[in-house]
């Protein structure tokens, strides 16, 4: 089948504004087809596609674009729809473009330097191989920069994972349990959930498998009172409420109207009734006071680099700085600190990331510590194991991509002693 020319001309001027990175690319890039209505659902698939492969993979094929004639915009372009179509395919390439092609989908990439083979920007490499070492940065790398598997997350209180795998495996759709988290199910391809009365009923959200991970290690039960104090569309939100099997209070929070907004028709699909969402100013705002000491069960999916979801937003990793980082650091410190103030004496406290770096994890853990004696740090191992969950740990929560086929993630549990 052979590409209409016209895909590389849309993909060269969407590109051309991603690569300006002034916002997220999943934003540009919606608004790009909102405002070319006519572009059919084959073009746009592919034109998405090509721009997270360049994405992800951009210091190879700016290596590679050093060769070749004309625009570069377009040379990238030309290997990302080359990468994922293969050269015949490609429509509306000059005889020229089409040798370059050949011979540059010819080099073994292999060959070149590590560090370029990772596709990450410098300081990023630089902190994940003083973490993990060269080779499991590399390993790692080679994972965030692959798409990320569908997960599903069974509503309980509507549905059994047996019996939505049974509907799923009828359509048919590959899938299987996920091996941690309880609830997920996994799928090996992408498909229109949105139209499938398994989705409009409830019975099922997407949620990466780590996601559902961190809600279950927040251990809330029924008739408890727990706050998600960063809430957002209510991802975690939703797995927090069911395993309280829609009993007690779940206060969410978050400071932004937006994004508690897209909750709404997620918690009228999951049958909750014992969720309140709440918008904050900022994390000391008064509305928070009067939970003080209250909370059974708090929750801090914090705002973070989310360095740990390349593998669904690679222009993450262009867009993030260690600038970014520092201003990201005191943000979680403002935010746990003030989140620790609604624990009773006796419940828990979770920080949680979906970073890959010290920075904003088991440095916003320590400065915690250090800070407020009331909490001691309860091991991931002991969490683990009363959550019944299948995973070996040390003292923290680390999901990373190529061992555990999530998303990367961190969480480190808290008990309030005094
Ligand atoms: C990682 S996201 C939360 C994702 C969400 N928990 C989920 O599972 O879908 C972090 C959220 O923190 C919110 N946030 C940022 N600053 C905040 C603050 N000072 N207090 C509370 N929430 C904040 C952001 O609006 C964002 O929705």
């Amino acid at each position: 089948m052979r590409l209409s020319p016209l895909v590389i001309t849309h993909t060269e001027q969407v590109l051309r504004e991603i690569l300006q990175f002034a916002g997220p690319a999943d934003v540009v890039i919606s608004r790009y087809f909102r405002e070319h209505a006519k572009l059919g659902m084959r073009e746009r698939g592919a034109i998405a596609e090509t721009v997270y492969v360049i994405l992800r993979n951009r210091l190879v094929y700016n290596h590679l674009s050093e060769s070749g004639r004309g625009a570069q915009m377009r040379r990238l372009v030309l290997l990302g729809l080359a990468d994922i179509y293969g050269v015949e395919a490609l429509g509306g390439i000059s005889e020229e473009e089409k040798v370059w092609l050949e011979h540059v989908m010819k080099i073994d990439r292999a060959r070149l330097p590590k560090k370029m083979q990772a596709n990450l920007p410098d300081w990023f490499y630089n902190r994940l191989v003083a973490q993990y070492g060269e080779d499991e940065t590399l390993r790692l790398a080679a994972v965030l920069n692959t798409p990320a598997s569908l997960d599903l997350r069974v509503n309980t209180l509507k549905a059994k994972r047996e019996d939505v795998l049974k509907v799923l495996k009828e359509v048919p759709v590959e899938c299987e349990p996920t091996p941690y988290a309880s609830s997920g199910i996994r799928l090996h391809r992408k498909i229109a959930l949105q139209n499938m009365p398994l989705f409009k009923e409830g019975n099922v959200e997407v949620q990466d498998e780590g996601s559902q991970l961190l809600a279950q290690i927040v251990g809330a039960k029924r008739g408890e009172m727990v706050v998600d104090f960063c809430a957002g569309a209510g991802g975690k939100t939703l797995a927090l409420g069911v395993a309280m099997r829609n009993t007690g209070r779940l206060y969410a929070f978050d400071v932004s109207d937006r994004r508690l907004a897209k909750m709404k028709p997620r918690l009228a699909r999951s049958g909750l009734s014992n969720v309140h969402p709440v918008q904050i100013a900022h994390e000391r705002d008064a509305r928070i006071k009067r939970l003080a000491a209250k909370a059974d069960r708090v929750l801090v999916d914090s705002p973070c680099s989310g360095l740990g979801t390349l593998r669904r937003n690679p222009d993450l990793k262009w867009r993030q700085t260690p600038e970014t980082i520092a201003e990201m650091a005191q943000k979680q410190q403002a935010i746990l600190e003030s989140a620790a103030r609604l624990v009773r004496p006796g419940g828990r406290l979770v920080y949680a990331t979906c970073s890959l770096l010290d920075d904003e994890n088991e440095k916003i853990v320590a400065g915690f510590l250090e800070k407020d004696d009331r909490f001691v740090l309860v091991p991931m191992q002991q969490v683990l194991g009363e959550g019944k969950i299948g995973l070996e740990m040390g003292d923290y929560l680390k999901l990373l991509p190529q061992i555990h086929q999530t998303d990367g993630f961190f969480a480190a549990v808290f008990e309030r002693v005094r």
